[in-house]
């Protein structure tokens, strides 16, 4: 079973002002327990997550990294609210999830920006959606795109924007939420290298601030070390954790830390695992193909 160590949660259990005079909420605690998860492929049940077992502190930053089909954005969904568990358990705050919540934003490499609202009525979506009255959303909204470096573009529509600036937007619509966890699916995969980069680091920089629980999903090893204060390494058919490490390095993170010591070392132990696991799969795949 591989529980995290929990970081002092005192610092966490009350509201606290923030900068932008909103108050800062306390992150969620996220405990998946013996969670069994199968779905039906031609009438053959596919074991997508396999006794899955996982702490996440309130506030903590965990990267789920793992091949393709191993499970990962199952688990996410059934925290989010939109898959429930056949057998097991997941709570938020030591109580089950039951469908969509309020405290939790999701966060996706398509942003699902609504083409015809201004950027500004885009940030605003969550906040109408929860009856936020009139001049509070477009005060929130406007404080989020300026903190998102968007200050020029409030009124402008969406499809006039570069890639960069829209996942901006949609960082500043799921932030205004002030939610206690955020669920990301490969938000930065549609962008460019350098766009990626200089998004990794910004988003970064706004958690710190902001101190919400993320479970991030990626591909990628590199982001995950960079941003994350662990890193869960999952294998695939049944999928499961593999390794559960914690990331070695001091925040505030940096772009330049990909070149310490701790990354390049995290780096070369999570890619040879990963390496091993894609492997398994695929001797899995081809077995299986000969059948
Ligand atoms: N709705 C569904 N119906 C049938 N099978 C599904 C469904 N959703 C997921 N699966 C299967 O469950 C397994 C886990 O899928 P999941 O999408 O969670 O993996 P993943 O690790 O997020 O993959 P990727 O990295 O490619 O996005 C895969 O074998 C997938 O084919």
């Amino acid at each position: 079973m591989l529980k995290s160590q929990s970081p002092d949660r005192s610092e966490s259990s009350q509201s606290v002002p923030q900068e932008s005079g909103a108050e800062r909420r306390p992150g969620l605690a996220v405990d998946f327990a013996g969670v069994n998860h199968s779905f039906l492929h031609n009438d053959k049940p596919v074991r997508a997550l396999d006794d899955f077992n996982l702490n996440v502190a309130a506030s903590e930053f965990v990267s789920i990294v793992g091949p393709s089909g191993c499970g990962k954005t199952t688990a996410l969904s059934m925290v989010g609210g939109l898959l429930a568990p056949r057998t097991g358990s997941v709570r938020l705050d030591g109580k089950d999830v039951k469908g969509t919540s309020k405290d939790t934003a999701f966060l996706f490499a398509r942003d699902a920006l609504l083409p015809w609202r201004s950027a500004r009525r885009n940030v605003e979506i969550g906040l109408e959606v929860r009856g936020v009255p009139r001049a509070e959303r477009r005060q929130r909204a406007e404080e989020w795109l300026q903190r998102v470096r968007l200050e020029e573009f409030v009124n402008s529509d969406i499809l006039r924007l570069s890639q960069g600036m829209r996942q901006r937007v949609a960082i500043a619509r799921t932030l205004v939420q002030n939610p206690r966890l955020i669920l990301m699916d490969e938000p930065f995969a549609a962008l460019d290298a350098q766009t990626r980069a200089q998004q990794q680091e910004e988003f970064i920089k706004l958690w710190e601030q902001e101190r919400p629980t993320v479970i991030f999903v990626t591909h990628d090893l590199e982001e995950a070390i960079l941003l994350s204060d662990r890193v869960i390494l999952m294998a695939s058919r049944p999928g499961r954790i593999v390794a559960d490490i914690k990331v070695q390095l001091p925040r505030p993170r940096t772009q330049e830390m990909r070149t310490h010591e701790a990354f390049t070392a995290h780096f070369d132990d999570l890619s040879a695992r990963l390496r091993e696991e894609v492997n398994r799969a695929e001797e899995q795949r081809q077995a299986s193909a000969n059948e």
